[in-house]
């Protein structure tokens, strides 16, 4: 697991090679440390160059090995030995440098770096801190702040931003390695004194106090409840204030306190969950990795919304060209200017020229006769869609593949009114499009592996985290959230507020709770989709009470609401008020308080206090227990395409590792018993109800949740 030559007659060249990432496994850590004691014993060698193979030093420690207690060779005992040797060191940077990978790197006594690598400390991503002296080497390196921005964010800086900021000594276009070999024959005549980071002296702000509370504010605020970035900024004031062993210990004692914590579990499984999404099968056995995607070079979108414009910017971000449709004039070039100008921003963040020259707007539907791809984003309107579906196969050519950006239509439907089912499949973006990373993409049942793989390909080329999916009404995770939503209206008809409900949800760790968010998406957009469904509107069977609809508990406050012109944050208010339309400080409305009491008071409701378990536990187990129906329904294949969707595409914190990982963390044996008591008590609401799956799992002693996958094998996809 690493490799020694002699080179140049006196140097010793080791190589970490455990491919793909050359992560320190327990092998390499003892590959590593025999190879380190072979070169300092050894008189013939003058110094020491460590490199990694495969063009990539160091990814890190093996995450896989967290799932049990560390054994084998310390790293920090390792890295010790390393920086206290008398012969030099130096790191040959390629591709990655990261977590354990760039502690290794800071314990040598000189950084080369190619220009292209990447350097960092993401242990913290993982629930963890850099446990192996990054938290002590770090800021004696670059200072205090600097260190605290990397450690606490786990942000990764390119080459440059380290060379700036005095993580590496050199960088270079050339192969490191070799160029680390020819610094390396001339470091060795240098002292090597001022090179050991350990033995460096802190260089301190005098403000440190009001600094570390600063940044331990702002890491409360946007990680609320999250372990592991508080434990980071400890062990970086340990730096800071005690001499480097005392500094270790603490470092030491603070990775014990999170290396098991269920926080640990859930960023590590979500670390894998997204890796695992990516590798998709089909029934047929087409997968990821057998079946080729197509090329696109020209797409075309139609419809300028707001989503359009979203799918437009981040297929020319990549470099295809994009012809954009609209049907009237004033909406092209409303449009137009709006693409333009994201087009622009964004280039100009990302200090690039913006691509303008592959956009085109159109009026004319014939323009899109030759492109590689539609992406339909038009109104959510099926007959709509069908209409544009069915000249789509007349104007364009006989390859062109066709999606649909649509949020829980039937995509089949759309495919059959065309001349190539096999060709259609949706790509449901989430709003705003260039921005949320999340694609889900709907394999039909007659969609071809062709179809799903390019744009699962299409989809990793924009840069988003893609998962396929089945096609049933709102997918996988609009057919979830229906559920989550449900139950939060029903919590405000038996006696919650939004704000408790909100505040419950937030406390877990949601960035915004259900009905902050609801305002911010605009209440319409649900109430659209009810209308079209019949459950409100005058569609409805007369028969059914307000609050029961097709036989079930039906909440009509959210239509309430959108009848008196609530549509949320663009209206000035929603479950909310805000000091203006389009305003973003949600306050508490005293008539959302007097809507709910009149509400209570007409249909005989009691209200009662709801404490906040029963607050989450609603919520989140019916969301999980819906996600259990979508895995027996073979809507999704397994419980991490779940998840993913839920961190990248609803905001589910990530520190409890997505609705089923959650429902696993907390024990489904749990979960089944709560679900069945509230079931007991709300029996008109199915959800509640607990699915097949669970109480199967449950039955055969609830397996972790990377066997689940076992048990579901057996059922039906619809993949
Ligand atoms: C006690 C000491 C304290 C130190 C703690 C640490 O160092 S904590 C660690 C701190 N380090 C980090 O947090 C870095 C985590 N890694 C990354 O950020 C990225 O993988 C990357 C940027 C290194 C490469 O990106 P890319 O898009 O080119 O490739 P990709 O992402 O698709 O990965 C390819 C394959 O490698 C696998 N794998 C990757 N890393 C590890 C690992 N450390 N371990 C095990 N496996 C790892 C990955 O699962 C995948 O496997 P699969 O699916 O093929 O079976």
């Amino acid at each position: 697991m690493a490799r020694y030559e002699l080179v140049k007659g006196s140097l010793a060249l080791i190589t970490l090679t455990n491919p793909p990432v050359n992560a320190l496994s327990s092998a390499v850590r003892y590959g590593i440390t025999e190879k380190i004691k072979r070169a300092l014993g050894d008189p013939k060698v003058k110094a020491v160059v460590i490199c990694g193979e495969n063009e990539r030093f160091c990814g890190g420690a093996d995450i896989r090995e967290f799932a049990a207690p560390m054994r084998g060779h310390s790293l920090v005992m390792l890295f010790d030995d390393i920086e206290a040797g008398e012969k030099p060191v130096i790191a040959a940077i390629e591709g990655v440098a990261l977590g354990g990978g760039f502690e290794l790197a800071l314990a040598c006594h000189y950084r080369i770096a190619h220009s292209k690598a990447r350097l960092g400390l993401p242990e913290v991503t993982l629930g963890l801190l850099p446990a192996a002296g990054g938290t002590q080497r770090l800021p004696r390196l670059i200072g205090i702040p600097a260190a605290l921005e990397l450690i606490t964010t786990g942000h990764h800086v390119s080459a440059q931003e380290a060379l700036k900021l005095g993580m590496v000594d050199q960088i270079t276009d050339e192969n490191a390695c070799k160029m680390a070999v020819e610094f390396a024959l001339r470091a060795v005549a240098k002292p090597l004194s001022s090179r050991r980071i350990s033995t460096l002296t802190m260089p301190c702000p005098p403000n440190l106090d009001a600094l570390f509370e600063a940044v331990t504010m702002q890491v409360q605020k946007k990680a609320r409840g999250v372990m592991a970035p508080l434990a980071c900024i400890q062990a970086v004031r340990a730096a800071a204030t005690l001499p480097y062993s005392k500094g270790m210990k603490r470092e030491s004692e603070l990775m014990a306190s999170l290396f098991s914590s269920s926080q640990a579990r859930a960023l590590q499984y979500c670390f894998f969950a997204q890796r695992t999404a990516g590798k998709w099968t089909l029934p047929s056995g087409a997968q990821w990795s057998n079946i080729k995607p197509r090329d696109i070079r020209r797409a075309a979108v139609i419809g300028l919304g707001t989503m359009g414009r979203g799918i437009a910017v981040s297929l020319a971000r990549v470099g295809i060209s994009v012809i954009a449709v609209e049907t009237e004039k004033k909406l092209l070039e409303t449009g137009r200017q709006m693409v333009i100008g994201m087009l622009e921003r964004d280039a100009k963040r990302r200090g690039v020229t913006a691509s303008l020259y592959l956009l085109q707007f159109t009026l004319s539907l014939q323009d899109v006769k030759d492109v590689d791809i539609v992406i339909e984003a038009v109104f959510e309107d099926m007959s709509l869609k069908k209409r544009l579906f069915r000249d789509l196969s007349k104007v364009c050519r006989p390859s062109t593949l066709l999606y649909t950006n649509t949020s829980g239509l039937d995509v089949d439907a759309l495919a059959g009114v065309t001349d190539r089912p096999h060709m259609v499949a949706g790509m449901h973006f989430f709003s705003p499009a260039h921005v949320m990373k999340l694609l889900e993409v709907i394999c039909g049942p007659r969609s071809s592996s062709e179809t799903i793989a390019t744009a699962m390909s299409l989809g990793k080329r924009m840069g988003k985290v893609c998962v396929a999916v089945g096609n049933c009404p709102g997918f996988v995770g609009n057919r979830m959230v229906k559920t989550y939503t449900d139950q939060a209206n029903f919590l405000l008809e038996e006696g919650a507020t939004p704000e408790q409900v909100d505040g419950a949800l937030e406390e877990f760790g949601f960035a915004m709770g259900v009905f902050r968010m609801s305002d911010l998406a605009g209440l319409d957009v649900g109430w659209r989709i009810r209308k079209e469904s019949g459950l409100t509107g005058p569609d409805v069977d007369p028969k059914d009470p307000p609050h029961r609809r097709q036989g079930h508990r039906y909440s009509p406050i959210p239509d309430m609401l959108c009848e008196q012109g609530r549509m949320g944050q663009k209206t000035g208010c929603g479950w909310y008020v805000y000091e203006k339309p389009g305003g973003t400080e949600a306050k508490p409305d005293p008539l959302i308080q007097k809507l709910l009491e009149g509400y209570r008071v007409r249909y005989s409701i009691q209200p009662r206090k709801i404490s906040s378990q029963e607050l989450i536990e609603r919520c989140l187990y019916v969301l999980a227990n819906e996600g259990f129906r979508v895995l027996e329904d073979g809507i999704a294949v397994q419980p991490e395409d779940i998840d993913v969707i839920y961190l990248f595409g609803y905001g589910f914190p990530r520190h409890r590792g997505g609705p089923m990982f959650y429902a696993n963390m907390v024990g489904l044996g749990r979960v089944l018993d709560r679900l069945e008591h509230y079931h007991h008590a709300h029996p008109d609401v199915p959800h509640l109800k607990p699915s097949q799956l669970l109480k199967k799992l449950v039955a055969c002693g609830s397996p972790p949740i990377q066997k689940w996958k076992e048990h579901i094998k057996t059922m039906h996809s619809h993949l």
